[in-house]
């Protein structure tokens, strides 16, 4: 049953039943409409609350009926409509999630009682669209302009205190929601209504409302780069100010059809079912997440407090884990006890501005800073985050072995050393397993947990089970250089490379990049990370410094092309943002604003003088095209050698660990909306020009799926599985 009706004397209680989320399907709207129109002839009812089964109201529209051939039959807003203008009161109580159409839903309602741990809001936003249910209409006029934009615009979740705060609901309660909504139903019998009713008031402002969006327009162009969705909010919220009540909802359904005509809406919601996807990972062998149970993760431990070691205790600290912080000297101790410090002052800011109070188990959990091995014996689990150098992590796994309780999982926050090289030195390599972080690690949500050889399926349950516990959204990869992320970047940074060498500035290379919708162009991106770090991995490669062969041409290796400007600029002691300097210059070492830099054109210029290279006529849409199709035929080979278990994985990485613009999928999802066989044409052609790029030589995959039509993204796996796992 998608909606059940008891009665508590003259107040029927009306809930939906649709686990896991109660989302408003198309059996449900049918339901709700049914019940409502039993309840408002019946003379024994006079007044009605609605709520959710399972502790939960309702996460709103079943978003995937938006995209399903069977397109709904029963409008949202026709719901809300009816609701509104039945002349028995409704009280909505709210308890768990009242999200989107779910909290539109409620803003029907003549009155609202949460309970205290619910939150709300109107996240559609995240997933391409707007609230079209009303709530673009309803919310302004029930709590003014900026504060339902700021609630439209970003999607946030707002916790009942807060809702109650603004005015959203009329009561919290620490207990059943559902009992004290039946009282104040009883309560507000013959009580009139007509103020109750949103849609019949106006909306309630003392500033230029023009100014105010447009000024919130020119914002919203500029952080959300080419989303349209923020875009078609405000002017949604514009015209709730604008335009009667009916003339709203109307402009509401216009941008909500020209938003699904973008095709940014189905791109959203196929990154949101893929991060819910990633987290049913499958192995060869039959195991999977809902037949292998994790461990219970008490207590753990973090070796080495830089950047990333900070991060990491900061993120288990704020999951309530508590941590164990070892560094190997005082001074480094200190500095990361006094960075993890501050870290955790600003989320304990945080949890209490949610209204989160550390009584109710929402704190931050210990951490224990200390310089002796032995203090780590006994915890659950232990993640080194020590510096990329293989010596110097097998030192530690060695005494980590020797140390730790049997029992205890041994955790690498490598960015793409060999797992199973780091596991052979342990007495336990079932227990070792890849945990790679992405900086900061206190707030990114991306979690590669990287299988080795011998990584049994209990231990891959417990790193993923961590990852959710940290609020992370963990994507099982195998073991090759780099994994996935870092192994598609190499390409994508190659052609960057080569763009500079055929006549791009760094900061014109970054801007095509960044108008498609990444936070960050390559080269800021570099700047950032320190080019300094791929110069060291390069000199132990022997592709640059003085393990190059003498007479190596100086922009090539082993026959293939090779650009040398970072190893350069490395050589200058250019390392990027941390030096001051790198491919732009910045206002001081550590300084973050990035400034084209004249030295940077004039080396460059001579650079190309040097080694007599002709500026080509790149057409900026072809910086697009090789950057990212670089990166997307790497993408391919990850699937082809079975290291990712499909293309939702890779896209999941993307999408939050490297800053690609959700409205566009991530990298996979592009190349199937792009046509993998335009892909093949651009790659096969730039292959044929550029013999000496191996890198773009196209994927078996790509040319395979090209060749069978390019079929939707959905339906790779199939050729998929008849390649090898490495999972
Ligand atoms: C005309 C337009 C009118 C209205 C527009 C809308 O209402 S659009 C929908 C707006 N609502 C949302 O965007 C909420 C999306 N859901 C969430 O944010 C989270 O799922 C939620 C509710 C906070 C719960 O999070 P939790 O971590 O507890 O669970 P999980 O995310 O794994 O979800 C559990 C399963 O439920 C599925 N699901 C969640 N929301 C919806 C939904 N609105 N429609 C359909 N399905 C939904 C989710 O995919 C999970 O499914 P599973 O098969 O178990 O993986």
């Amino acid at each position: 049953m998608a909606a059940t009706r008891t009665l508590s004397h003259t107040v029927a209680v009306i809930k939906i039943n649709n686990p896991p989320v109660n989302a408003l399907s198309t059996p449900v709207c049918q339901a709700l409409i049914k019940e409502l129109a039993e309840v408002k002839k019946d003379p024994s009812v006079e007044a009605i609350v609605l709520c959710g089964a399972n502790g939960k109201f309702s996460a709103g529209a079943d978003i995937r009926e938006f995209s399903s051939a069977a397109r709904r039959t029963v409008s949202l807003e026709d719901i809300n409509a009816e609701i509104e203008s039945t002349t028995k009161p409704v009280v909505a109580a709210i308890e768990g999630v009242a999200l989107g159409g779910g909290l539109e839903l409620a803003l029907s309602c003549h009155y609202r009682v949460a309970h205290i741990k619910t939150v709300m809001g109107l996240p559609e936003v995240l997933i391409g669209i707007l609230p079209a249910a009303g709530g673009t209409q309803r919310l302004p006029r029930l709590i003014g302009i900026p504060a339902a934009l700021d609630i439209i615009v970003r999607g946030r979740h707002v916790p009942a205190t807060e809702a109650f705060q603004l005015g959203i609901v009329d009561e919290v309660v620490p207990s059943s929601a559902i009992a004290a909504a039946v009282q104040m139903a009883r309560k507000v019998i013959g009580k009139p209504m007509d103020s109750r009713r949103l849609s019949t008031n106006a909306v309630q402002y003392n500033i230029n409302v023009d100014a105010f969006l447009d000024t919130a327009l020119e914002k919203a162009k500029r952080q959300f780069r080419g989303a349209q969705a923020p875009l078609a909010c405000i002017e949604a919220v514009r015209a709730s100010a604008q335009l009667p009540y009916q003339r709203g909802i109307e402009k509401e359904r216009q941008l909500f059809a020209s938003l699904w005509a973008t095709g940014q809406p189905q791109a959203q919601q196929y990154a949101f079912f893929s991060e819910r996807n990633v987290g049913k990972w499958t192995l060869p062998s039959g195991e999977r997440w809902d037949n292998v149970r994790p461990c219970q993760i008490r207590t753990a431990a973090v070796i080495g407090l830089g950047t990333m070691g900070r991060g990491i205790v900061t993120s288990l600290s704020k999951s309530n884990i508590p941590v164990i912080a070892l560094e190997q000297d005082t001074k480094q101790l200190d500095s990361g006890k006094k960075a993890v410090n501050s870290l955790l002052e600003r989320e304990a800011e945080k949890l209490k501005k949610q209204g989160n109070s550390f009584a109710e188990g929402n704190g931050l959990g210990s951490v224990h800073f200390t310089l002796n091995f032995e203090d780590l014996k006994n915890v659950d689990l232990v993640i080194e985050a020590v510096y990329e150098n293989m010596n110097l992590k097998k030192d530690i796994f060695r005494k980590l072995s020797s140390i730790m309780k049997p029992d205890a999982f041994l955790c690498t926050n490598t960015s793409g050393l060999n797992i199973d090289e780091i596991a052979s030195v342990t007495n336990r390599p079932q227990l070792v397993i890849g945990t790679h972080f992405f900086s900061p690690a206190n707030i990114m949500r991306l979690l590669e947990v990287v299988r080795g050889r011998h990584t049994s399926p209990t231990t891959i349950a417990t790193a993923m089970s961590l990852g959710k516990m940290l609020g992370k959204v963990a994507v099982l990869v195998g073991n090759c250089p780099l994994f996935v992320g870092n192994r598609m970047l190499g390409p994508y940074l190659e052609q960057a490379n080569y763009l500079l060498e055929e006549g791009y500035y760094p900061e014109e290379v970054d801007q095509a990049l960044e108008e498609f919708g990444f936070a960050m162009g390559p080269f800021r991106m570099m700047d950032l990370a320190g080019l300094d770090v791929g110069w060291r991995s390069r000199m132990e490669k022997g592709l640059a410094g003085s393990g190059v062969p003498p007479g190596t041409p100086a922009r090539q290796r082993e026959g293939n092309r090779y650009c040398p400007l970072a190893d350069m600029l490395c050589e200058l002691g250019r390392f990027g943002q941390k030096s001051g300097k790198g491919w732009y210059q910045y206002e001081k070492p550590g300084g973050r604003h990035a400034h084209p830099d004249p030295w940077v054109r004039d080396f460059l210029a001579k650079y190309r003088k040097t080694y007599n290279i002709k500026q080509q006529a790149v057409h900026p849409e072809q910086i697009l095209q090789r950057c990212l199709y670089a990166l997307i035929n790497e993408g391919f080979r990850v699937l082809e050698d079975g290291i990712a278990s499909g293309p939702e994985d890779i896209d999941v990485i993307y999408n939050n660990g490297y800053g690609w613009p959700k409205h566009r999928g991530g990298p996979m999802y592009y190349a199937s909306a792009v046509g993998l066989h335009e892909v093949l044409m651009v790659l096969e052609g730039y292959h044929k020009a550029n013999p000496d790029v191996p890198s773009m030589k196209p994927s078996f995959l790509l040319k395979k799926l090209a060749a069978v039509g390019g079929p939707p993204i959905k339906e790779w796996r199939t050729q998929l599985g008849k390649l090898p796992n490495k999972l």
